[in-house]
């Protein structure tokens, strides 16, 4: 008896789950304040159709220039989200002070960072104690100590590569050199911290291997954001030696984040002649009303400087090395460019030079692999405010989730005829052309909620790519394939392979 009232309880439980999910669709479909936007019905029905092009295949970004030309340029991609393809409706909802507040899916390592602020009001104020320490003279006032030095640090390892085997060069492994540089710059950068990746011979640092291991999963997280909560306490709670061989991705940050703990707790282990990020937050200005975050919040913004600085920097590093590498015109034009203005092949050139008038080829390689790197490409999602919103002319409800992915921009086919290509010349023309250009142009987002970090960015790109081309010539065919260039969103794009390429001096 007891047996068949638990088969019957669970069979009737299975029956009302079922007509749940039956009753849940139709309303969906048919009853939802969104449904009168096209789209696929399917991916009106569930999150499940993104889910399975975000986890199972390349990512759904990648689909949806397609699905707008099906469906028009406002489409429906989840039962509660938008994405817009129109550049005006991405101007409306991303531009400063826009009422479109941040959607937050809870991530373990970054709840109580910048990131995860959603409104524009607490964004205002964290961002006050970033935005000096972060600007331009800010960054070039410490370059010649920090990313510099980091840049001599890469191209000596480099060197130590390129010389071996009698001067005929080794295979390194690009991947990993560049984001050894990022993120020994970022963690010098913002907390004088030496994590001595790059000194590492041929970059091989376990740390940032098991960091940046751990990129791929952060799209699967916003999915599942409780469920990895969860399981991150519980690998957390396992002793060390497990979660240095099991959970590698766990491990990099748990050292990173406990290194920065160490710091914040004993600041006199900073070198007291530079600031860092904490610096500013710790001596808040209380006449602003500034106060200063909680030592967990602080903890948080630290990791997400990591996250946010390593792997989008080293990203657009490999598209640059991939691109130039394979197109001999390019490279040519770039290493005359660079010959001219940066005579010694030893010497280095401060990013203040580099951004001149000189450089012109340079800033546009650059502009350019920024374009196919495609910063954050689909997910930065935005919620409609109360009362709703007129976007493209059609009402939208209040707390709709609405975004329109940079990678469409960054590959619109009228700003950027045959927008797979990479040419540098596009960034070559006239300043009305190079403006329109720039608004199509998302890499690093828009308005109140935009990069924090563009101008280190800038400044290591720009260092990283003259030097690099300056002293070095690097083979990428036989080593690196079209194949291992791919990529899946996982909110930064991750590449299917890794780029390598054999490294040798240039003679002059
Ligand atoms: C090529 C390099 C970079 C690209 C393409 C890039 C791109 C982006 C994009 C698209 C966003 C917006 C993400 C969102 O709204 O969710 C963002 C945010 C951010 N970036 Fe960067 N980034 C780069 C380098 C850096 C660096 C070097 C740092 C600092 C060390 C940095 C720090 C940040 C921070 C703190 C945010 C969060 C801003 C906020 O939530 O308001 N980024 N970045």
């Amino acid at each position: 008896m007891l047996y068949l009232f638990s088969v019957q309880s669970i069979a009737y439980t299975f029956l009302a789950f079922i007509a749940f999910i039956v009753f849940r669709t139709i309303y969906r479909l048919y009853f939802h304040p969104l449904a009168r936007f096209p789209g696929p019905k399917f991916a009106a029905a569930t999150t499940l159709y993104n889910a399975y092009y975000d986890i199972l295949d390349s990512g759904l970004i990648k689909r949806l220039p397609d699905m707008h030309k099906k469906y028009g340029p406002i489409i429906r991609i989840q039962p509660n989200e938008i994405h817009v393809s129109d550049i005006e409706a991405y101007n409306q909802i991303f531009k400063v002070g826009a009422p479109f507040d941040r959607v937050w899916h809870d991530n373990p390592f970054l709840s109580g960072s910048l990131q995860s602020l959603t409104t524009l009001s607490e964004t205002k104020r964290r961002k006050e104690f970033f935005n000096p320490f972060f600007s331009k003279a800010a960054i070039l006032r410490v370059e010649p100590y920090l990313h510099r030095q980091k840049l001599s640090q890469f191209l000596t390892t480099l060197s130590s590569a390129a010389t071996a085997n009698e001067g005929k060069g080794t295979v390194v492994d690009f991947w990993l050199a560049f984001r050894c540089l990022t993120m020994d710059t970022v963690m010098d950068y913002c907390f004088q911290k030496d994590m001595a990746a790059l000194n590492e011979p041929g970059f091989k640092s376990k740390i940032v291997e098991d960091i940046a291991e751990g990129a791929g999963l952060a799209i699967v997280a916003t999915y599942f954001p409780r469920f990895f909560s969860t399981v991150n306490s519980m690998i957390e709670a396992l002793p060390e030696s497990m979660v240095e061989k099991y959970f590698k991705p766990v491990f990099g940050w748990n050292c990173a984040q406990r290194s920065l703990e160490r710091q914040m707790q004993n600041p006199e282990l900073a070198d007291a002649k530079l600031p860092t990020m904490f610096d500013r937050m710790l001596r808040p200005d209380e006449k602003k009303g500034q106060v200063t975050p909680s030592d967990h919040d602080m903890i948080a913004d630290a990791v997400l400087m990591i996250a946010a600085g390593m792997d989008t920097t080293a990203n657009c590093l490999g598209v640059v090395l991939w691109h130039v590498t394979q197109d001999p015109k390019v490279e040519q034009k770039l290493v005359e460019e660079l010959k001219r203005g940066i005579p010694g092949n030893e010497e280095i050139v401060s990013s203040a030079a580099l951004e001149g008038a000189e450089f012109k080829y340079l800033q546009a390689v650059v502009k350019e692999g920024l374009r196919l790197a495609y910063g954050v490409p689909g997910r930065i999602i935005r919620k409609v405010p109360k009362g709703g919103a007129t976007v493209l002319g059609e009402y939208v409800p209040g707390g709709v989730q609405i975004t329109s992915g940079i990678y469409m921009h960054n590959t619109n086919e009228t700003a950027f005829p045959d927008p797979f290509k990479y040419d540098p010349e596009r960034w070559m023309c006239d300043e009305e052309t190079y403006r329109q250009r720039e608004r199509y142009m998302n890499s690093f987002s828009r308005g109140s909620r935009s990069c924090v970090g563009i101008n280190l960015a800038y400044a290591e790109l720009h260092l990283t790519v003259a030097h690099l081309f300056r002293r070095f010539q690097i083979t990428t065919t036989g080593y690196t394939t079209e194949a291992d260039m791919e990529w899946n969103d996982c909110f930064v794009p991750v590449p299917n392979g890794r780029i390598r390429g054999l490294a040798k001096m240039r003679e002059d």
